[in-house]
């Protein structure tokens, strides 16, 4: 994740600070060297640093802090806000209809970032329809397309022509009852003429809503004359930052948003179609300095109960409160965490779990997890209906067959089912709940003083 040294650093130096009620020149100092040395090795402009670091230094020993705050809390809110304040809004992008055309240098992620928004609108209840002009790059219409069936979004292109004013113009005629129309262009190794002659074109006949320019977030400080160029033929509205989840980097874009004096709409996590996150400045920032973005986090949660509740009619999550628990619950469970995406990223969202929790995890903890999962939804696809709605009927004799049909080993299927009877037994302390009951019981599992989420993942007690 981008910059993420910076909230493993930076805890580090605050940590030091506990206790403290005042803070000296020498603390304050500290700090904005760590906060230095993070962003600049992330690539983040020089000068943006500096202006950074001017502030929080002056802020942190000038401001008061608020009574009963400790000297911690006072620079990380001061460290927070000013962050926030760098990585500025994200760019506006109302619900409604419109067209955005993508730019951005060879590589850099449009194709794939074209057909992750579309899919984005489609889950906020709009109507999208990607367009492909590119006709530079031989397997960019093949990839399009199988990326926008795999989004189940509309998608127009046409590998016999190779006009791609031509193929942009139609494109638009030929998909005019979508609400959403997202031009993805060709790209180039560098900014040569005719890639800047070829999306003027395509910007005169699409006439855009709004252009983001597409940025790889290793790129360096390379993007700034990137974005000035693309700036200067078309105008950017704001950027999308892609490939966050193989980078420590990604400065080279905030440099590209201060150059264009635009901001940044969307984020690219991954691979896959719904790898893309909005961009909440306060959320994102949240989470670099360790304390949860639980804004997306709800929406991962909802979207995937709701995309696990569409496959199955019948189910309602609140059944669960009131009657069995069975394995076929504790599987729609699993596929909906699944749904969430990979385990670190969620993790990464829980506040008092992410950053520093994560940190001290194993590097192959999520993996095991999701091997054990995976191992998990073997053995269920295993089981017959029976075992599935009474897993009490599984004996010895049942456990040896589970365990062949699904190539794991018997250890495997029984802890499988120990952990769906400590489940069964959790979820039956929920039933018959008061509203002030679970308030508290919420309430013991956010806060980070121990006893919550934290504890369940660490301590091994917890569901997976
Ligand atoms: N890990 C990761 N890979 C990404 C992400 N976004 C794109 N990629 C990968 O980056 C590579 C290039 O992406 P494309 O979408 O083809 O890039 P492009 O800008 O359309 O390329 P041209 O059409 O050649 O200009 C592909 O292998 C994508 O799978 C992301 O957020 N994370």
């Amino acid at each position: 994740m981008v910059l993420d040294d910076l909230g493993t650093s930076l805890r580090s130096s605050l940590d030091k600070l506990q206790g403290k009620t005042t803070l000296s020149e020498s603390d304050v100092e500290e700090i904005v060297k760590e906060i230095q040395r993070s962003l600049l090795s992330a690539d983040v402009d020089v000068s943006l640093v500096m202006e950074l670091s001017d502030s929080i230094k002056s802020r942190a020993l000038e401001e008061e802090p608020p009574g009963g705050t400790t000297a911690r809390d006072h620079v990380l809110r001061i460290v927070y806000e000013e962050m926030v304040e760098l990585v500025g809004d994200s760019t506006e992008l109302p619900l409604e209809n419109q067209t955005i055309l993508l730019a951005g240098l060879q590589g850099s992620g449009k194709t794939t970032s074209a057909a992750k928004m579309a899919w984005w609108f489609s889950k906020k209840g709009l109507r999208p329809a990607v367009i492909q002009t590119d006709t530079f790059r031989p397997g960019a219409y093949d990839q399009a397309k199988q990326m926008c069936e795999r989004a189940e979004v509309e998608f127009y292109g046409n590998p016999d022509n190779d006009d791609p004013v031509d193929i942009a113009r139609t494109g638009l005629e030929e998909t005019e009852d979508a609400d959403v129309h997202i031009v993805d262009t060709a790209g180039r190794h560098a900014l040569e003429d005719d890639l800047i002659d070829e999306i003027e074109e395509i910007e005169g006949v699409v006439d855009p809503d709004r252009s983001l320019l597409v940025l790889d977030a290793a790129i360096g400080q390379g993007a700034k004359e990137q974005a000035r160029q693309f700036e200067a033929s078309i105008g950017i509205e704001g950027v999308m930052i892609t490939k966050l989840d193989g980078t420590a980097k990604g400065g080279g874009a905030l440099t590209a948003v201060n150059e264009t004096d635009s901001s940044i709409a969307f984020l690219g996590t991954g691979e896959t179609v719904q790898d893309i996150e909005r961009f909440e400045p306060s959320g994102f920032i949240s989470r670099l300095l360790g304390m949860g973005d639980l804004k997306q986090l709800s929406e991962r949660v909802e979207r995937a109960m709701q995309e696990t509740q569409d496959e199955d009619d019948d189910w309602d999550p609140e059944d669960m409160l009131k009657g069995e628990f069975t394995l076929k619950d504790m599987k729609r469970q699993m596929d909906a965490m699944n749904k969430m995406g990979p385990l670190d990223q969620v993790m990464d969202m829980i506040p008092g779990l992410g950053g520093g929790m994560m940190d001290e995890l194993p590097d192959d903890a999520m993996d095991v997890t999701q091997d054990r999962m995976r191992r998990f939804e073997r053995i269920m696809d295993s089981m017959t209906e029976e075992e599935l709605e009474n897993p009490r009927v599984v004996g010895q004799s049942r456990v040896e067959r589970i365990a062949r049909g699904s190539g794991t080993d018997e250890e495997t299927v029984q802890q499988l089912l120990e952990q769906h009877s400590m489940m069964e037994e959790t979820i039956g302390q929920f039933q018959g709940m008061g509203e002030g009951d679970m308030q508290r019981m919420m309430k013991k599992m956010g806060g980070g003083e121990g006893g919550g989420l934290g504890d369940m993942m660490g301590g091994g007690k917890g569901p997976f």
